[in-house]
């Protein structure tokens, strides 16, 4: 029989409820116990709901307070020195590491964090040391919660992160040399040891998750395998299910022989149903597929037609004890439940599938191969009635956005002359000190400012009145940058609820939600719109509040957008065109946008293409450089419209900046600002290589803690800097945007920031 499955549920709660704890816990609002009672209520709120929808393998250990990478960093007790000798309790050690810690004379910054794959979700990245040892911390996670689900009467199967994914996915600490995998013999006796405890807790089956299989692995990380799931695939051990996601993993076939021991081997047939033929040619006797058929990334409904026939396909080479019909991989990334979406346009929210619905959809596709369709007749019909009239709706195929698209010529990309022509006129336009300072557009979202745009959205206040208040904010943040003496002012961005979702709740062609939550990093969720149908600009996005805020600033006032690449990314992508033709229908939008600032008098532009690099795909080769150039005609297709004596800057945090160089070199953005307080500044030697002639703010401190960095900190770190840069193309600005930080520690760091900035620029004199 055809088994059903899912790879791990979102663990925010239909409300968000994870988020609320975890914040109340940060502010000394609500206990531990509390704390720890709430997430056993998710976890067994989300396993029932699981069990309810019939589905036959339900997950455990997919729940973490932070992030599932980070649970593993301490449940191998590959903690850092600076954390573990802190003497702070075992919790408030987890989040130390996550978020950085400084209370009671405990100062420590966070462990890095960065993408997970190809998604809107990070990590917190392990950190090994030269004398790097393991062991199981004394608190066995997935052992307890594996007893959790069982004494409420489910069986779960565990999840846990492969040993060589997470080492690969990790790095030496500054200043140490180990290479990660090399410490694998030192991690295999701590996964025996955690198998066997699982085995002994009563769990036959344990996910083992190693995602890293779709990239293009150095030889001696696909080696690994070997001796790695030669000590994990033991007959006293539970069977393994070792699963792969966001890609496909025929290229690494090789180490199959490898995994000749684990009992299942699952793959994302969402992303790559081509890898069917050859990852089944290679499964050894008896050796089980999971095939993931429903979509984890994304929030369209499953064709049912297309998933039965690839699981059909699979059953009939291995017959149906030996498939299982799964999601793609974790539905992390999708939102919780359709249901509370009851605000959502009814043609629109029956083309929608969210994780409560995904779980019932391996269930139906299960039962279609196992009993017949006729076994699920209704669901069948309603599922082809659905996928036939998305695909004939009137909002995927708009003439005039067509049209547009057609008319794009070549020279529409680039902008009127070179950069050092373009940076004389903006020199002598702008009068900038040298070391400028500028911040990167959000300041402190506050809870006033939720609080009146939640007031504006469910009518309790008028537009005016909303209006006004915006107003009053963007007066208070240019006081503030008066006060702090920056250079380049921004408005702050209170009107927006999220970078992304701001715009697509002002193009046609989205539709947003109102409960549609997605993990970000930590307690941090966004709302990613939905793109439904072709792309465009009703009316000007974002000039009115630039607009204003200029006219009130006595220093040149920075516009801010988000970039077409990243607008597609962070959003629910449409899946029935490339998203190329999607890229472009957002730049053309952007460019009028660009071009309407400019008008407004607004003459330094940002355009945020943070995303741009976790859209590079997983593989080097063809596919990644076809992304990268329509990836960056799209971004200068948005800023090429206008004068030269208009500043273009735009910005990239979340991004190893060193394999993807020459695309940020061909986006000719005049100013670039890039996260770099958490890496070493020799990544910077690129710029020096590639003779980069543009100018360059990497950022001087890292905001996504609280913590608040010295004066001389960021000195030395401008000076690490200068070693790679020249003085006249360095900007001196933060990581990222401000805006989910508290006022009181923004203006802290940016006053530091800004001392710094002048001190260096006494030294030039
Ligand atoms: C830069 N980053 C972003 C990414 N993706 C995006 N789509 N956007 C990004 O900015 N990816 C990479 C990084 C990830 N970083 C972040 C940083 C911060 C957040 C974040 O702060 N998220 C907020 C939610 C933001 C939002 O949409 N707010 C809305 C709704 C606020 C709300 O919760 N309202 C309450 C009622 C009001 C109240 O009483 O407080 C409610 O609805 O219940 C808004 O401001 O209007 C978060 O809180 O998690 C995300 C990613
Ligand atoms: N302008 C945005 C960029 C975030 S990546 C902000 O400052 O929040
Ligand atoms: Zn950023």
């Amino acid at each position: 029989m055809v088994h059903s499955s899912v790879l791990g549920f979102p663990r925010m709660g239909v409300l968000r409820d994870l988020k609320k704890a975890n914040e109340a816990y940060w502010a000394g609002k609500l206990s531990k116990e509390d704390l720890l009672a709430e997430g056993k209520r998710l976890r067994l709120e989300h396993w029932k709901i699981q069990k309810d929808a019939g589905v036959d393998i339900i997950p455990s250990n997919d729940f973490a307070f932070y992030d599932h990478v980070l649970d593993h960093i301490q449940l191998f007790n590959a903690i850092p020195e600076r954390y573990s000798s802190q003497g702070l309790d075992r919790l408030d050690e987890y989040f130390a590491m996550g978020r950085g810690h400084q209370k009671d004379g405990v100062d420590v910054p966070s462990l890095e964090m960065v993408k997970w794959f190809d998604s809107n979700y990070h990590y917190v990245k392990p950190t090994f040391q030269d004398n790097q040892s393991f062991s199981l911390n004394d608190n066995v996670k997935p052992v307890k919660v594996f007893q959790e689900a069982k004494d409420a009467g489910i069986i779960t199967r565990p999840v846990i992160l492969g040993p060589v994914s997470f080492l690969h996915l990790g790095k030496a600490d500054r200043d140490q040399t180990v290479d990660p995998i090399s410490l694998l013999e030192k991690l295999l006796p701590v996964y025996v040891e955690l198998l066997t405890k699982l085995k002994e807790a009563g769990a036959e089956y344990v996910q083992i998750d190693e995602p890293i299989l779709v990239f293009d692995l150095p030889q001696k990380v696909k080696d690994a395998f070997k001796p790695a799931y030669a000590k994990l695939t033991d007959s006293n051990l539970p069977k393994l299910v070792l699963a792969t996601y966001f890609g496909d993993i025929v290229h690494n076939t090789d180490v199959f022989p490898a995994l000749s021991g684990v009992a299942a081997i699952h793959i994302d047939l969402v992303r790559n149903p081509e890898q069917l033929e050859t990852v089944i040619s290679k499964l050894r006797d008896k050796q089980v597929l999971s095939a993931g058929v429903v979509d984890g990334r994304n929030i369209w409904k499953t064709n049912f037609k297309r998933a039965i026939e690839i699981v059909e396909s699979a059953v009939q080479k291995l017959g149906k004890d030996r498939v299982i019909v799964a999601t793609s991989s974790s539905l992390l990334h999708v939102p919780h439940t359709l249901d509370s979406e009851k605000k959502l346009d009814t043609e629109v929210k029956d083309w929608f599938s969210f994780a409560v619905q995904k779980a019932s959809e391996v269930t139906i596709i299960a039962k279609a191969v196992n009993d017949g369709p006729a076994s699920v007749k209704a669901e069948l019909e309603a599922n082809a009635k659905s996928v036939q009239a998305r695909s004939s709706s009137k909002r995927t195929n708009v003439p005039h956005v067509k049209e547009r698209q057609e008319k794009i010529k070549a020279e529409d990309h680039n902008r009127q002359s070179p950069f050092p022509e373009r940076y004389s006129q903006q020199k002598e336009h702008l009068k900038l000190p040298i070391f400028p300072t500028t911040t990167i557009g959000s300041f402190p979202q506050t809870k006033e400012i939720r609080i009146q745009r939640n007031k504006f959205t469910k009518g309790e206040i008028t537009a005016e009145e909303y209006e006004k208040f915006i107003e009053k904010e963007i007066d208070e943040v240019i006081k503030i940058q008066d006060e702090l003496d920056l250079d380049v002012y921004v408005h702050g961005e209170p009107e927006r609820n999220d970078m992304v979702q701001y715009f697509g709740e002002r193009l046609d062609g989205y539709v947003f939600t109102t409960h549609a939550w997605v993990q970000s990093y930590g307690s941090r969720c966004v709302r990613p719109p939905i793109i439904v149908g072709d792309i465009s600009r009703p009316a000007p996005m974002t000039v009115k509040e630039s607009k204003y805020a200029a006219s009130v600033a006595k220093k040149p006032m920075k516009g801010m957008l988000t970039g077409p690449i990243t607008c597609l990314r962070w959003s629910f992508p449409r899946d029935d065109v490339h998203q190329s033709v999607q890229a472009q229908q957002l730049a053309l939008a952007l460019r009028d946008e660009v071009i309407d600032l400019e008008a407004a008098g607004i003459f330094v532009i940002q355009v945020d293409e943070p995303a741009l690099r976790e859209g590079l795909p997983l593989r080097s080769g063809k596919e990644r450089e076809a992304y990268l150039s329509w990836a960056v005609d799209s971004f200068k297709l948005s800023t090429a419209g206008i004068k030269d004596s208009t500043q273009i800057h735009s910005h990239f945090c979340y991004s190893e900046f060193q394999d993807f160089f020459h695309a940020i070199a061909a986006l000719d953005a005049d100013v670039l600002s890039i996260e770099n307080s958490k890496s070493d500044a020799k990544l910077l030697k690129v710029f020096v290589d590639q003779a980069y002639p543009r100018h360059i703010g990497p950022g001087v401190y890292d905001i996504h803690s609280p913590r608040i960095p010295s004066e001389q900190e960021i000195k030395d770190r401008i000076a690490e800097m200068l070693q790679y840069l020249r003085p006249d193309q360095l900007w001196i600005n933060p990581d990222c945007g401000l805006k989910t930080r508290q006022w009181k520690e923004t203006k802290a760091a940016l006053t530091n920031m800004v001392q710094a900035a002048k001190y260096y620029r006494s030294q030039q004199k």
